[in-house]
């Protein structure tokens, strides 16, 4: 990691800042990976379960792990809640009872943000602070397997405090996740659900509900799941979500979701009508609207929905390394477009970035690397 961060130590009366995350999945995993290693730091991992602690520490992405919320949230300097958006609220609560250190920062990952911030401003945290967080990154892959390192750079990731968050601890969070290399913003709760509800949540019912449609027909005649590559693989990528993260993350933002849903179902009537009149100067009209706001989006980014084809290869540090996963997937007609060392340390294996233009040159490059005994990840 760069100088740019090393100054970084979390408190002025310590050199030691203990990190602990809540919830060692996708993303507090990626948290954990950003923070493990750096000066002074010491990250602790938490799972109900004792085999899931056991996981984290063998695969290096924790310093040490426990099933003890009292005993990972002592003396830590930040807390970080991980967890299923249900589970948020029952986290802050249960740490709420216990004796924190004073002046230390509870955040969270959640999805949404607007019902536990409201419910952390009702409870008396002792001196601690909770500001609402969110990396706006992820994938449809979850669990501590799919944890990397790379996740959060240059991602955006949310940042909720409120009127009554001191200013200190916003920034004290703020020089932490650097780190992540993700990029700090600053919303309202509610605005921050209504925003994410439109262009990430909606897209996931879209995804699931078009993908269900398909599987419907798909019944009657094989053909229709054989003829489903390309764009609709892509665009329903995020149909293979987690369950069960989708449903805290869709039952705790219904409102919002209804509202989404209902005016979706406008925007689909009208396509409809435009056909029934056989107005097809209306239908091009919809594509060109479309089409103007989209190029105005953001340069492309690593972040919600994001369909850059690439993966992350951990590789010993040591020359050659390039020609020779640059050969072996050239020998199996491969096409990559670009390969990158991103950290090389002599302490740390390096991490490679290989991009694809297609999504099937990704999947092969994956199987055949992970064939080779390459540990691959998203
Ligand atoms: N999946 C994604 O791409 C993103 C997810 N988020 C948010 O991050 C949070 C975690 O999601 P992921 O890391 O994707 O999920 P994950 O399934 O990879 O990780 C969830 C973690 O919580 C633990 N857990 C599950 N149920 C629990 C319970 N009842 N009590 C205690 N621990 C429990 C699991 O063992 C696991 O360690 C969620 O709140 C989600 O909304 C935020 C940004 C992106
Ligand atoms: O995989 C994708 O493209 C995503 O959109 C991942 C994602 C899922 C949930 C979030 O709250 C943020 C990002």
């Amino acid at each position: 990691m760069s100088g740019e961060f090393s100054e970084f130590t979390a408190s002025n009366d310590s050199k030691r800042t203990k990190i602990a995350i809540f919830g060692v999945g996708l993303i507090g995993g990626s948290l954990a990976l950003c923070f493990k290693g750096k000066p002074g730091v010491e990250v602790v991992g938490h799972s109900i379960n004792v085999a899931s602690t056991e996981k984290y520490v063998a695969r290096g992405v924790v310093d040490w792990a426990t099933t003890s919320i009292e005993e990972a949230a002592m003396d830590a300097d930040f807390l970080f809640l991980c967890v299923p958006v249900g589970n948020l609220e029952n986290y802050v609560e249960e740490l709420s009872k216990l004796p924190l250190k004073p002046g230390c920062i509870i955040t969270d990952v959640g999805s949404t943000k607007a019902s536990v911030v409201k419910h952390a401003d009702k409870l008396s945290l002792q001196g601690a602070v909770f500001i609402g967080g969110h990396p706006m990154a992820g994938s449809e892959r979850s669990g501590v397997e799919a944890a990397s390192l790379l996740l959060l750079e240059n991602a955006f990731y949310v940042l909720t405090p409120t009127e009554n968050t001191p200013a200190d601890a916003v920034t004290k969070l703020e020089r932490l996740l650097k780190w992540t290399r993700a990029h700090i913003v600053k919303t309202d709760a509610v605005q921050h659900d209504d925003i994410v509800g439109a262009i990430s949540h909606l897209p996931h019912v879209i995804a699931v509900a078009l993908v269900n449609q398909v599987a419907g027909y798909n019944e009657s005649n094989e053909l229709y799941r054989r003829l489903a590559a390309g764009g609709f693989r892509d665009i329903t990528r995020i149909a293979s979500s987690d369950p069960l993260i989708w449903r805290d993350i869709l039952v705790n933002n219904r409102e919002v979701m209804l509202k989404l849903i209902r005016e979706w179902q406008g925007e689909m009537d009208r396509f409809a009508e435009l056909l029934e009149q056989g107005d097809g100067e209306g239908v091009a009209e919809q594509f060109r609207r479309a089409g103007a706001f989209r190029s105005q989006l953001p340069e492309r980014r690593k972040g919600m929905i994001t369909s850059l084809h690439e993966c992350y290869v951990d590789v010993p540090d040591h020359p050659g390394i390039i020609g020779k996963i640059a050969t072996e997937l050239g020998q199996a007609k491969i096409n990559l477009s670009n390969l990158q060392i991103i950290e090389s340390r002599e302490d740390v294996p390096g991490v490679m970035r290989l991009s694809f233009q297609q999504s099937e040159d990704l999947d092969r490059a994956t199987e055949l690397l992970k064939t080779l005994g390459y540990d691959v990840h998203m």
